[in-house]
């Protein structure tokens, strides 16, 4: 069963030329894609569009076969720029998007439908996520205490409390230095497996779209009509960036970029 169908989409921001023209895909349930391409070829714009946050000038999105009219409550979005609120502690931010479903009940809209708040329940969901993101300790802490990578983490944390069935992600990890990079990637690959999530990641990083990505889709520069997908076994592997077929997946990337070898 597909997770998100895209149908002859049609987009541009308006005074601007097409970014996607009559561009079809199908990202199967489960599966975890990087989405990579030159600067400005419209990767965030493609993100956006999945998440409901803009809309196709013509064709259609569907999720689980239904007609993306909105951002719909079991997507969940982590961007580079973390968006924590500083007043609030590491706790009050994770519990954040469950603090604000209270307010709206189950109405499909902002919540899943059949969604029921039980405080207590969703005390324990805050913390074992703030604990498999390694941030016990740190809940009464506030965002500038903490290390960028932990901030990412709290990030994480509060979107994974949702329970999303989707994760769009832009450029996650890319304000972070190596070693936390490569730690959090493994941990969203862990995660996303075990929880069984579509996984959609933007990366301007080859090598992160080969270690994320077992399907890769490279957008190019201009009007996107007909999608580039790389099928990439190796991101199935225990540990892509040892494989031995690491840097050969990188250089077909590079290719199909456009690049120099
Ligand atoms: N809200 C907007 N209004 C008008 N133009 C926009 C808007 N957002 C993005 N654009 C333009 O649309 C094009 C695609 O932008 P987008 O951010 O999707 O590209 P990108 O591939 O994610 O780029 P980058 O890798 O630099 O983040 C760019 O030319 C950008 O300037």
């Amino acid at each position: 069963m597909s997770m998100i169908r895209i149908h002859q989409l049609c987009f541009g921001y308006s005074g601007k030329a097409l970014l996607f023209e009559n561009f079809s895909l199908t990202i199967p349930r489960g599966e975890s894609w990087t989405l990579i391409g030159p600067s400005g070829c419209g990767k965030s714009t493609l993100l956006s569009l999945m998440a409901g946050l803009q809309k196709p000038r013509k064709g259609k999105i569907e999720i689980e076969g239904h007609t993306l009219k909105r951002p719909r409550p079991e997507s969940g979005l982590v961007f580079q720029d973390h968006g924590l609120l500083p007043w609030a502690t590491v706790a009050d931010n994770v519990a954040l998007g469950l603090n604000i479903r209270r307010y709206y009940g189950a109405d499909g809209r902002h919540s899943p439908r059949g969604w029921q708040h039980d405080a207590e329940k969703q005390n324990k969901t805050v913390s074992r996520w703030i604990q498999r993101l390694g941030l016990e300790g740190k809940e009464d802490l506030y965002p500038a205490q903490l290390s960028r990578g932990q901030r990412q983490r709290a990030a994480i944390a509060r979107t994974m409390v949702m329970k999303p069935d989707l994760l769009l992600m832009d450029e996650p990890f890319s304000a972070l230095d190596p070693p936390i990079r490569e730690e959090l990637q493994g941990l969203m690959i862990r995660l996303g497996r075990r929880e069984s999530i579509t996984r959609i990641t933007v990366t301007h990083d080859i090598a992160e779209a080969v270690i994320l990505g077992e399907k890769i889709l490279v957008a190019k520069a201009g009007t996107n009509q007909r999608p580039t997908i790389l099928k990439n076994p190796v991101a199935l592997e225990k540990d892509p960036r040892t494989h031995k077929d690491f840097n050969a997946m990188c250089k077909g990337v590079r290719q199909a970029m456009g690049e120099q070898p």
